[in-house]
């Protein structure tokens, strides 16, 4: 079997697949943290793997920029693979002023510029959040692995170069942590179609004071969070 965007076999994915936006750090996960990972599907060269840890089945697969791009391949794991756990690992601008890079942020709801939530309820707002479950998971792993993490409401965008920081001033006013591109896209599509989700970040730059992270520690906070999602399952 496959999909227009998919070219694995039918059970060729775990229940839980992880998804950074990047396939390389797809790659680098399933090379680094899983036991036998075997590539599942490289269409568009979106890759996908699937292998073990701590003995778990766990799916890596990439999904590309944005709400468009993270809403086709959740919707074709969910209901062509019957995945029913999507994790998003990705990184994030911060929003807060305690808000520091390298901080990890879970995504307890995802408000949105985009209009797929309301498009899904006849126009009205759809509050986006994290399954409940997942984010506790999460959260409780982050506390056993002693790594602090922040949750609260992000805010995904489909504008990465803003015009100006004016959005993210009043963002922050209303105690958004985190901008992001792709999670209340994500939440809108489990909700709809009966999967759960959640998604955690890195912080890899603040979009109000324009630090950003040294490309060489980035991979090294990517990884604690990576793990963070590896010991939630
Ligand atoms: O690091 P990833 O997971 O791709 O996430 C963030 O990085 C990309 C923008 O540079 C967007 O996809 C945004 O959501
Ligand atoms: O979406 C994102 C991710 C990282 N940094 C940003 O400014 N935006």
């Amino acid at each position: 079997m496959s999909t227009p965007h998919i070219n694995a076999q039918l059970n060729d994915f775990a229940e839980t697949v992880l998804m950074p936006g990047d396939p390389l750090r797809a790659k680098h996960i399933a090379e680094t943290f899983l036991d036998d990972a075997r590539e599942v599907t490289s269409v568009r060269n979106i890759l996908g793997y699937t292998g073990t840890y701590n003995g778990k089945p766990v799916s890596i697969m990439a999904s590309g920029m944005g709400i468009p791009s993270m809403s086709i391949y959740a919707r074709e794991l969910i209901v062509s693979y019957g995945v029913k756990n999507l994790i998003r690992i990705g990184t994030c601008g911060g929003i807060g002023s305690d808000i520091k890079i390298r901080d990890v942020i879970f995504a307890q709801g995802a408000s949105t510029d985009s209009n797929v939530n309301r498009a899904r309820v006849q126009g009205y707002d759809f509050a986006a959040i994290a399954d409940f479950d997942l984010l506790v998971n999460g959260v409780e792993a982050a506390k056993r692995l002693g790594i602090s993490a922040k949750v609260g409401n992000v805010f995904t965008t489909d504008t990465f170069y803003q015009a100006s920081t004016d959005l993210y001033q009043q963002l922050d006013k209303l105690g958004v942590l985190a901008v992001d591109m792709e999670t209340a896209g994500l939440y809108g599509v489990a909700a709809e179609y009966g999967a759960n989700a959640m998604a955690l970040f890195t912080v890899s730059d603040h979009v109000i004071t324009g630090e950003a992270t040294p490309s060489e520690e980035r991979q090294n906070s990517f990884n604690e969070m990576v793990k963070i999602a590896l010991e939630s399952i």
